[in-house]
């Protein structure tokens, strides 16, 4: 875990996976994965979230939720980061916005499960967001259609990079996005918390 900003140099495509990672799993793993082998990634940074605007429950408390996540997920080229409670931002929008203010000459790219393409127009300054970045939606069990039916994926369907050529996603300009299947992985921080595998 790192108490300063992660490093990356200009010319660098660094993956974003935001999330509330409560508890972070193997879904989340899988997820990072295949992201770096499929989208042309250098790095990919994990945001442990604050806090997700439109959920109603909080999570557990950033520090746990950054403890399980470093544990679980470690990699040469994956940093863990509560880089949003620091800069003090929750939104994704403005998260991006300073980002690209801290890092000039770093390309970021979004990246997501496919359920949150699903109700990704409910995000506050959704369309910024798609103007400001390229996005890469990973497969999730049960969300595939509901992703492809979505008001994003609809009136983003020309901006749509086709699965084949998802390594060219890293370095398109936005708006651009591109949908990938993997071996999907069904697990769930709900699930988890229901099991009582993770006490908030
Ligand atoms: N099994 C999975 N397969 C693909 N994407 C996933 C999977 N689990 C989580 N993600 C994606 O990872 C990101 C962070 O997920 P999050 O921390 O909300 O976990 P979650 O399991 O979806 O949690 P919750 O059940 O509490 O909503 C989201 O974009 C989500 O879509
Ligand atoms: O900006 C928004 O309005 C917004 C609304 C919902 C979710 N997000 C972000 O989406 C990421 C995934 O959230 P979650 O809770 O599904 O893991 C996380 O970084 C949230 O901050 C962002």
């Amino acid at each position: 875990m790192r108490a300063s900003l992660p490093y990356a140099r200009a010319g660098q495509v660094v993956g974003l996976l935001g999330g509330s990672f409560d508890p972070a799993h193997s879904g989340h793993v899988d997820l990072t994965r295949a992201a770096l082998r499929r989208f042309g990634l250098d790095r990919v940074w994990w945001l442990v979230s604050p806090g997700n605007p439109l959920k109603v429950d909080g999570p557990a408390p950033l520090a746990t939720r950054m403890e399980r996540a470093c544990a679980i997920m470690q990699h040469p080229r994956v940093e863990i980061t509560d880089i949003e409670a620091r800069i003090g931002t929750r939104y994704t929008a403005r998260t991006l916005a300073r980002l690209q203010a801290l890092y000039p000459g770093v390309r970021f790219v979004w990246l997501m499960g496919a359920d949150n393409l699903a109700q990704f127009h409910r995000w506050g300054d959704w369309e910024d967001i798609m103007q400001r970045v390229p996005v890469g939606v990973i497969a999730r069990p049960g969300d595939r259609i509901s992703a492809r039916m979505s008001r994003t994926a609809r009136i983003y369907r020309a901006q749509q990079l086709p699965g084949r050529d998802s390594a060219l996603l890293g370095r398109a300009d936005p708006p651009a996005w591109c949908f990938i299947n993997m071996p999907m992985n069904d697990v769930s921080s709900t699930q988890m918390r229901a099991d009582g595998a993770w006490q908030r």
